[in-house]
């Protein structure tokens, strides 16, 4: 018998506050007493439990994980990860990888190659902490060690965050009810601080504003890629965040890297965006599915990233003109 079930409810109920709230999720209504919790559950009429949707046990067990993963939650352990390193594989012609990377938090690697090269592949190897089981025969190793199984399958404890191209809300919430559900999962400290934190920052991402009653549903690309990034930095526990593209639609890469990096996580971005692969720290060029190089960014490339930002300002006055309504008539000034 699991040994929470010989626990009085009064101790349990004082000391584990979210047993509390998951029984009354269950619609059973508990009350602090000197009964044990195996005995209360006895008690119930099996009517009351069948409409709860679980069994005796089932609920016992869930108790005891739930009490087990607060207590990991409120000490912080298995949240941070110091450095990743990616140990290569095999190309699309079998031909070996000769490569090994490790990646420090807070450093930034871009990923670039040709369409169909490997990229979204590179990316899907990391975020299953591949062990030699993917076509691509990689391997993934945190803090320089072979990740346990559960870290590789428990969904409530990713190491890895995705943000993918195409993101579609399932729920028809408001923005600030969503993030405040993830907000709830964190148990972090003060929700809607951070909630409202997580808003104004990803407003800060996006030119188009939303508020926090807008329905996820309705936000565009853009606001929805600046909302996951915000969450993502702030929110997230991952400590290793994949972003296939920051495309151009409305967000602010710059900002939304520097975030990233401050949360001290390890980022990889598939881009073919200069303001970001001269941003990153390096770059792994991919060819025909394999690892063919890494490039440190140079001094030479930080200096041009300068050049290339302010060109991009340019081209970027010239779009909020077009948005405007008015016209491109008068010569472009490109800057030195
Ligand atoms: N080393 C490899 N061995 C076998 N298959 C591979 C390897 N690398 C990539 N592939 C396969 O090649 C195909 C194209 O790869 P992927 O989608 O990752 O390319 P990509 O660079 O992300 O393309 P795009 O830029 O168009 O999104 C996929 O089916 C992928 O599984």
């Amino acid at each position: 018998m699991s040994a929470i079930a010989s626990l009085p409810l009064d101790e349990l109920l004082i000391q584990h506050s979210c047993v509390r709230d998951f029984i009354d999720s269950l619609g059973l209504e508990i009350q602090e007493s000197a009964e044990p919790l195996g005995i209360w559950l006895d008690r119930l009429p099996d009517e009351d439990i069948l409409d709860a949707g679980m069994e005796r046990p089932q609920i016992l067990a869930h108790a005891e994980r739930l009490i087990q993963e607060v207590a990991r939650m409120e000490d912080g352990s298995g949240a941070g990860v110091a450095s990743l390193t990616l140990i290569g594989g095999r190309d699309k012609n079998g031909t070996p990888e000769q490569a090994r990377i490790s990646v420090r938090a807070g450093e930034v690697l871009c990923i670039v190659g040709p369409t169909g090269s490997g990229k979204s592949r590179l990316l899907a190897d990391i975020e299953c902490l591949a062990q030699g089981d993917t076509p691509t025969g990689r391997r993934i190793l945190i803090d320089g060690a072979v990740p346990d199984e559960e870290r590789r399958t428990v969904l409530d404890r990713k190491l890895v965050a995705q943000l993918s191209q195409n993101m579609n809300f399932v729920v028809d919430l408001g923005v600030r009810d969503f993030i405040g559900l993830h907000a709830q999962c964190r148990m972090v400290a003060e929700p809607e601080i951070m909630v409202e934190r997580v808003i104004a920052c990803a407003n800060d991402l996006t030119g188009e504003k939303f508020g926090p009653e807008t329905s996820v549903t309705q936000l565009s690309g853009g606001q929805t890629r600046a909302l996951m990034i915000a969450d993502a930095a702030l929110l997230s526990a991952s400590p290793v965040v994949l972003i296939d593209e920051i495309e151009n639609a409305g967000v602010d890469r710059r900002r939304a890297l520097e975030l990233l990096i401050g949360g001290e996580k390890i980022v990889f971005i598939s881009t073919h965006d200069p303001l970001l692969a001269l941003r990153g720290d390096r770059r792994i060029v991919i060819r025909n599915g394999g690892i063919a190089g890494i490039l440190e960014t140079s001094p030479e490339e930080r200096e041009n990233l300068e050049r290339i930002e302010r060109v991009d300002a340019t081209l970027m006055e010239i779009r909020e003109r077009l948005r405007r309504g008015l016209r491109i008539e008068s010569p472009v000034r490109w800057p030195q």
